[in-house]
């Protein structure tokens, strides 16, 4: 039941109210992209994904090619952070963006789940996993067939 819940803003159900902030390396390398792309899905099936050009497959390690430059993304990105409800992050594959956007969102006291994948053979920055509360911030063990039972379990 969603009685007490905050109401769905279309009948439809497509336009969801609750906005997501997604996270993912662009400039840090691609080589998860296709893993992202598949979060971003599942979390648009019951979310507004603010930044779901983070997922898209064609996007390169060069970024987003926008004619205003860096500082319009900068702008933009913190802008939809404040927006948002919730931020998830993949932070398997490092990247300063993420590690920025990640710190901003703490600041900002949004919620935050980070979600790392353990047989990448990497290890986690302790910034990231040390800033893990077991309430506002969580950082999250997993592995890619779980994506989507771990998107569920959390929200
Ligand atoms: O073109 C971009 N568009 C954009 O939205 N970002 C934001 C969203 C990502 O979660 C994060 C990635 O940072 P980085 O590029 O340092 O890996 O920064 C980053 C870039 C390129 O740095």
């Amino acid at each position: 039941s969603r009685a007490g819940k905050t109401p769905r803003r279309s009948a439809g159900g497509r336009e969801s109210s609750m906005k997501v902030y997604f996270c993912g390396s662009i400039r840090g390398g691609r080589d998860d992209a296709e893993l992202y792309h598949r979060m971003v899905a599942k979390l648009q099936s019951f979310a507004t994904v603010l930044t779901e050009h983070v997922g898209r497959r064609e996007l390169g390690d060069t970024g987003e090619h926008v004619t205003q430059g860096d500082r319009f993304i900068h702008d933009r990105d913190v802008d939809w952070l404040r927006q948002s409800d919730v931020v998830v992050a993949e932070v398997t594959q490092p990247s300063l963006g993420v590690g920025y956007e990640l710190g901003r969102a703490v600041d900002m006291k949004k919620k935050v789940l980070c979600l790392f994948r353990p047989s990448s053979g990497r290890r986690l920055s302790a910034m990231i996993r040390g800033a893990d509360n077991g309430d506002s911030f969580v950082v999250r063990d997993y592995c890619q067939d779980e994506i989507e039972q771990v998107l569920e379990d959390f929200f």
